[in-house]
């Protein structure tokens, strides 16, 4: 079941086209991936999803509901991190969640059993009586998480969640993140760190001036993008090329010497393998999965090229 479906959803600010004609379908449980430069609309997307910001033209629906039609019904039942957190700097973070629950209007024992259950999720149970304004960025964003999930919301919309934060808590804050999904959250992303959230996202659209340029899962990208999924590298003895090239599934093969860059359809190691033995020597083979920048890069040179 889709859980956000968007048809020719569009905004203009004057001349200024955020998002145009934006078709998308966000399947439940799923986690996806907005991915795109500064000022490339993930942000008005998701404004417009939150029915905080009116389309121009088009439609969003998030659980069925329409967002500029029932905002809090969506409110109720989507949780939202926005790039910027906005908490209480002289209440502890433990004051601050108990506010939000006021606002969710739970009872007391109610909002205090939650509020136990996310700090103690988030890591952050041991600094709960510390006020925010001691917080690092990092545990900042924790806390955040720790608020969209004490509505135990249906969808999480996350805007630039690692924004900030350093490569360690980085990681941590996306393990956090598939953490959601495990429970059947659907999750929808907002990041201009491609590399970074590319391997959590099940299908991620990037977005290129207000167009969803590409959508898709990242090994479909990379194969329709860059010619394969699937990257090795081998180091071997010159000369291979097109021994390499004739593979069942190599798409491409790029040879500078005895260093070989083969993109193919699937992993074709063993095969690249025979062939370097057989024919000379084999000194080094390497999988390596492309990332989103390769094909975001490879993507848009093409396209400035073609115009
Ligand atoms: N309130 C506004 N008034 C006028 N223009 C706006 C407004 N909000 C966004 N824009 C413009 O719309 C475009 C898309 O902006 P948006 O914030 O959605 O991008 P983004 O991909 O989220 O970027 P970032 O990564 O910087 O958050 C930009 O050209 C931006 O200048």
């Amino acid at each position: 079941m889709a859980v956000i479906v968007t048809r020719g959803l569009t905004k203009r600010y004057g001349r200024v086209v955020a998002v145009e004609d934006l078709n998308l379908e966000v399947a439940e449980g799923e986690v996806f991936g907005l991915l795109g430069p500064n000022g490339s609309g993930k942000t008005t997307t998701i404004l417009m999803l939150l029915g905080l910001t009116e389309p121009t033209s088009g439609e969003a629906r998030v659980l069925g509901l329409d967002p500029m039609r029932e905002p809090l019904k969506v409110k109720a039942k989507v949780g939202y991190l926005p790039d910027q957190v906005g908490f209480y700097g002289e209440l502890t973070a433990w004051e601050n969640l108990r506010y939000t629950t006021r606002l969710l209007g739970l009872p007391e024992a109610e909002a205090k059993a939650r509020i136990e259950e996310v700090l103690r999720r988030m890591g952050l149970w041991e600094v709960r009586d510390r006020r925010v304004s001691a917080f690092s960025r990092g545990m900042r964003q924790r806390l955040g998480l720790a608020e969209v999930l004490l509505k135990r919301p249906k969808v999480a919309i996350l805007d630039e969640p690692t924004l900030g934060l350093d490569p360690e808590a980085a990681r941590e804050f996306l393990d956090l993140i598939k953490g959601l999904k495990a429970e059947g959250i659907t999750v929808l992303l907002s990041s201009h760190l491609l590399h970074q959230v590319q391997e959590i996202c099940d299908r991620v659209g990037l977005f290129h001036k207000g167009r969803l340029a590409l959508l898709g899962r990242v090994e479909e990208l990379a194969a329709r993008v860059l010619g394969g999924g699937y990257e090795i590298l081998v180091e071997a003895s010159p000369g291979l090329k097109e021994a390499f090239q004739a593979v069942e599934g190599v798409g491409r093969v790029e040879a500078a010497g005895g260093r070989y860059r083969v993109l193919a359809t699937r992993d074709v190691r063993a095969e690249l393998a025979r062939i370097a033995v057989a024919q000379g020597e084999l000194l080094a083979l390497a999988l390596r999965r492309p990332s989103l920048d390769e094909v975001y890069a490879h993507y848009f040179k093409e396209v400035a090229h073609a115009a």
